[in-house]
């Protein structure tokens, strides 16, 4: 065991909101951690208090086995959910800038390019496109080389091509070493690099584990969906769900699909059928306590 994270009881309270219950929270070196919760669930409290930039009412933080604020800054690369840079400075400017508060910084044209900006523009940050933006950001967290990083939402706004980048960033940094506490709504970017997950609702750690064994826990069963006109009785089966889709029937043995679709009267029209296995997102909608998104 190699805890580079390793929170105990972590309480924070903002007057009557409730942001973290109970906490704990344990991060090996070299492991991706995906922070997934509904919005409110307290992921940015937690972030912050591991940080030690927000002091928790109860509990403990140890970052590689120190306190949080004994930790050398430069080992620790931090993109917080919002960040405005000064924004009248090019990509490399600001990235000299920030690289010129660490000892042994990488270097600017490396680390552009590594999210894909180009070190020799000079369009200023204010000028460039909101991914182009964050993309910046994310550099701003990588370019001290942490052991650390902790990263909140940092592909937000990033385009699917910019989105597949940053993940293999990630895994590089795992693969050499770094620790990374992945907060994010994108369940498929969780679900592709982390080692492990962990579900905040109500700020309490409700699951954690690797992805498929969540999923495997809470995510449900396959689901078929047959696009038809026929209401849901023409199947003559329990749990046949209209959705917008079509019908949707849970939990089918693959080789009973022809004979459940040939039930369906010749009056109705069958245009297609879709198979789908249960991913991340079935496991957030399952532990994510309905309605509490929309009452935020
Ligand atoms: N400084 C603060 N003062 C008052 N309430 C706060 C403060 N910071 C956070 N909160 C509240 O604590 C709860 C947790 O907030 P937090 O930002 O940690 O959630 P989150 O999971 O990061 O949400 P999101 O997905 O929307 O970013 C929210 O109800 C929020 O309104």
């Amino acid at each position: 065991m190699d805890a580079v994270v390793d929170a105990t009881g972590l309480a924070k309270r903002f007057g009557e909101t409730v942001a973290l219950d109970d906490v704990d929270l344990t991060i090996e070196r070299g492991e991706i951690y995906g922070l997934i919760g509904p919005n409110g669930a307290g992921k940015t409290t937690l972030a912050r208090v591991l940080l030690g930039t927000l002091a928790p009412d109860a509990g403990q933080v140890r970052l590689f086995g120190q306190s949080p604020d004994a930790v050398d800054p430069a080992r620790i690369g931090y993109l917080p959910q919002s960040f405005d840079p000064h924004d009248r400075l090019t990509p490399a400017e600001l990235l000299a800038y920030y690289g010129g508060l660490y000892e042994g910084a990488q270097s600017v044209a490396d680390v552009l390019a590594t999210v894909g900006i180009d070190p020799a523009t000079t369009t200023r940050y204010a000028d460039l496109s909101g991914g182009e933006q964050r993309r910046v950001c994310v550099a701003t967290a990588l370019v001290n080389d942490p052991d650390l990083l902790v990263v909140d939402e940092p592909t937000t706004g990033i385009d699917p091509a910019g989105r597949r980048a940053l993940r293999e960033v990630f895994t590089d940094l795992r693969a050499a070493g770094t620790t990374v506490l992945l907060s994010t709504h994108d369940m498929n970017e969780a679900e592709a690099v982390a080692d492990r997950v962990g579900m905040l609702a109500n700020g309490r750690l409700v699951a954690e584990d690797a992805p498929d064994a969540l999923v495997a826990a809470h995510g449900g069963a396959s689901r078929l969906t047959i696009q038809t006109d026929a209401p849901p009785d023409a199947l003559d089966r329990q749990s046949v769900e209209q959705t917008e889709e079509g019908l949707q029937i849970p939990a089918v043995d693959p080789t009973r699909i022809g004979a459940i679709v040939d039930r369906i009267d010749d009056a109705y029209r069958v245009e297609g059928l879709t198979w789908t296995d249960p991913d991340l997102e079935d496991v957030y909608l399952a532990l994510a306590e309905p309605g509490q998104e929309a009452s935020r």
